[in-house]
């Protein structure tokens, strides 16, 4: 696969100097399939950006190429104006961070130690000094461990610093796994699908951590299905459409809009119907009712009596 970066090397539209992520002319196939077209995407500093669609539209695809997991088959991914490379542990090193859709942790591994493994792209400590455990490997580590612990207490798991990963609920799992994308102290987090299977309670206290990323500074680039959560959260929300982006703007916008509307979210987004929806419903059913009967007295059925 090549990566060709002439015909789309330029900014995507709307990138300025507050730009963290630009993305531009990213388009990604698999033999014949093309998953991802001529996507352009940025992401400004201290934005949440939302990104949605139906299933098998592209996101988490888009997502391997902005994270260096794959080569996309055309464009630029840059981070602060640099071209990133195509190499995962880079890209975290260069300052963007991801989850995945299904949770990858070390299972066997305490909560704490797996944040410290998120902290080794930030660690410039060496084999030699690892092996020899001389003061500056064992100040680095106590530094490494007190940030963890920041992030603990800034995830709400500093009580479990000594579970097992695989012993926490799913929810927590999923705490976790952003804690340990923290560590690598991203100014680019990327979310794929943080709430999914989450309770309602879980997904309102992942909103709440999520402004709290933001509040610390770090931009974050989410993907969700959970609508409710997307508008709430985002400032502004990109929509993917069979590997194309459809649309982008403020949540008002993108749930007005008449595609988006047909393509994904079939009905206006309005959350749950309150008792003036459920009211007019049961007005507009009583009437079909009373139509009824009136046609049924009008034109009696054959058989009945008169
Ligand atoms: N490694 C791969 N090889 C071949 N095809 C792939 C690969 N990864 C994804 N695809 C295909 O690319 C398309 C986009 O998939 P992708 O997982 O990016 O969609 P998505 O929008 O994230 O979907 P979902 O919301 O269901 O997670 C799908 O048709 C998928 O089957």
């Amino acid at each position: 696969m090549t990566t060709t970066t002439t015909p789309a090397d330029t900014t995507a539209p709307g990138a300025g100097r507050d730009t963290v992520l630009d993305a531009s002319g990213v388009t990604m196939r698999f033999g014949g399939l093309t998953a991802v077209r001529d996507v352009g995407l940025h992401v400004r500093a201290g934005e949440i950006l939302g990104l949605i669609g139906p299933n098998g539209a592209g996101k988490t695809t888009f997502f391997n190429c902005l994270t260096g997991l794959y080569t996309p088959t055309e464009g630029v991914v840059r981070y602060r104006g640099t071209v990133l490379p195509h190499r995962s542990h880079l890209v975290t090193q260069a300052g963007i961070a991801r989850t995945f859709q299904n949770i990858r942790l070390f299972a066997n591994m305490t909560v704490l130690e797996n944040v410290l493994v998120g902290r080794h792209t930030r660690t410039s400590e060496g084999l030699f000094s690892a092996l020899l455990r001389g003061p500056r490997f064992r100040r680095a580590e106590r530094e490494s461990e007190d940030r963890a612990m920041d992030l603990l207490r800034f995830t709400g798991l500093q009580d479990k610093r000594e579970h097992l990963a695989r012993n926490l609920p799913y929810g927590e799992q999923r705490k976790l796994e952003i804690a340990r994308a923290l560590a690598s102290e991203p100014g680019l987090l990327l979310l794929d699908e943080p709430t999914a299977g989450m309770t309602a309670g879980e997904t309102t206290a992942t909103r709440e951590l999520v402004l709290a990323i933001r509040q610390q500074g770090t931009a974050v680039l989410v993907i969700e299905h959970d609508m409710r959560f997307i508008f709430n959260l985002c400032d502004r929300v990109a929509v993917l459409v069979q590997g194309e982006k459809l649309i982008e703007g403020t949540p008002e916008t993108v749930q007005n809009d008449e595609r988006v509307i047909a393509a994904y979210l079939g009905t206006p987004f309005e959350g749950e119907p309150g008792e003036a929806e459920a009211a007019e419903v049961r007005a507009a059913e009583a009437h079909v009712h009373d139509e009824t009967q009136v046609h049924d007295e009008t034109h009696p059925r054959e058989g009945d009596e008169d």
